[in-house]
């Protein structure tokens, strides 16, 4: 079969990041060609023919779901994992029920306040299978006028051998789906098993339910990131980074205690700055959340405030952390309206922000329960609930690191440096009332 010499689809044309933003509706046409996509294109026949696939998510409307697939592909069967919260159950139930092409597979949630977070969809063609990890519900709202981050892995062969990636990443997609112990994702962990993953040049960073101890310690959480970072980013005399800044970006917030060092800078910080070597030195965290006014004047209006539930209980806790963070803005990709639902973290070297050292994509936002928090002497990890994401680091790209006047330059999602609050600016809280200013619908947001 003779190669390919000019990509054709914007999948391909994404290489060698594979890392796509939603496409958004109301934006000049021409941000949405550039490393954008849409679900339907995501599922669209020009990928080959589909045999079945799954997805992995929060939020269903399973009618949307069906129309984002190709009319063809509608009645291939279809699984559905999700959190298994007594109401979010039954309406599951209720909107699959119709549908003898869909079974549903409730994923265990054992430690309270935990959610099935994991946005992922599993993809098998007749030429191989598709791994896609993402960020946005499976609604319109999710991909109509947001931020959202998708990662697309190539369609990888069926092979005899077991092909692993540099990354392991067969074997930590399948340590993940093993935590489910569900009898639905048998079929899936054969064919995972059966398909060749050395094309693969991310790592998996996850998070599952659980008291992670022993020999699973660095298997989740932001200890899989800390063990993967140190693994992985063999820069040379990376010594010279050990202050360079950090930002961590998100679409919620959870209650991260009196002060930064409860566990921000404590533990969450000490993992995001490890690198080959260790380091007592304590750089600068940089994070991103959208402020009152940039969802006022998002796309959506005060709307988008719906996605960004950031609470006042945890709010009024936590004041301290507004010294930490900096608006939403994304001129450089036409998507400083559209409101972020995409979660990122990354490295740069130094305060330019012209080189990464490192980038992830995640459905992890910065709370506990995502990432998990230090138990019994830092002897177990604690976390709450699903999350998948994925890690770049240069050395799989060949690179010392990611140069952003390069080209292809990595796609990052908004502009550096981040912008910090001002005085006049606020969080974003959901259960706020706002109704001096009218958003740009006219509207104003009265959650009581
Ligand atoms: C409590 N449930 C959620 C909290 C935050 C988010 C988010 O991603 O910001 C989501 C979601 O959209 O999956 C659910």
């Amino acid at each position: 079969v003779s190669k390919r010499l000019t990509p054709v689809n914007k999948i391909d044309q994404s290489e060698p990041y594979r890392f796509l933003l939603s496409t958004v509706h109301g934006i000049q046409d021409n941000y949405n060609q550039q490393n954008a996509i849409s679900l339907k294109e995501i599922l669209s026949v020009e990928h080959g023919q589909l045999i079945r696939s799954a997805q992995f998510n929060y939020m269903f409307d399973i009618e949307f779901l069906l129309e984002q697939y190709p009319l063809e592909f509608r009645l291939k069967p279809l699984l559905i994992v999700h959190g298994d919260s007594r109401h979010d159950n039954q309406s599951i139930k209720n909107q699959c029920s119709p549908y003898p092409q869909i079974e549903i597979c409730p994923a265990r949630l054992d430690i309270p306040f935990g959610t099935h977070h994991t946005k992922m969809m599993f993809l098998l063609y007749e030429t191989g299978l598709r791994i896609v990890i993402h960020t946005a519900n499976l609604i319109l709202q999710d991909w109509r006028q947001k931020t959202q981050g998708i990662w697309i892995s190539p369609i990888c062969p069926k092979t005899n051998d077991d092909r692993e990636s540099k990354t392991n990443f067969k074997k930590d997609l399948l340590e993940y789906i093993e935590r489910y112990r569900a009898r639905q994702l048998q079929f899936w962990q054969k064919t995972i098993n059966e398909h060749d993953f050395s094309s693969i040049n991310v790592h998996l960073i996850s998070s599952t339910p659980g008291r992670h101890t022993g020999p699973d310690l660095n298997k989740f959480g932001h200890l899989k990131l800390r063990q993967t970072l140190k693994n992985y980013l063999n820069l040379d005399k990376d010594e010279q980074y050990n202050s360079s800044p950090i930002i961590g970006q998100f679409s919620s917030i959870g209650s991260l205690g009196p002060n930064a060092n409860s566990w921000l800078t404590k533990e969450f910080l000490t993992s995001l700055k490890q690198l080959s070597s260790s380091s007592l030195e304590s750089p600068e965290l940089k994070l991103i959340y959208p402020t009152v006014e940039n969802v006022r004047t998002s796309l959506e209006g005060y709307m988008a405030g719906g996605s960004l539930p950031y609470n006042m209980q945890n709010a009024m806790r936590q004041t301290w952390l507004v010294n930490y963070l900096h608006r939403w803005k994304a001129d450089h990709r036409h998507r400083s309206q559209a409101s972020p639902h995409i979660k990122t973290y990354l490295r740069a070297t130094n305060d330019q922000f012209k080189d990464i050292l490192w980038f992830l994509v995640t459905s992890a936002n910065l709370s506990k329960a995502a990432w998990g928090v230090l138990e019994k002497n830092n002897t177990q990890l604690m976390i709450r609930s699903y999350e998948i994401g994925v890690l770049y680091t240069p050395k799989q790209f060949s690179k010392a690191t990611f140069s952003l006047p390069d080209s292809p330059s990595f796609p990052i999602p908004y502009d550096l440096p981040p912008v910090k609050y001002q005085t006049s600016d606020k969080p974003w809280i959901v259960d706020v009332a706002y109704k001096d200013k009218p958003d740009s619908h006219g509207n104003m947001w009265d959650p009581s």
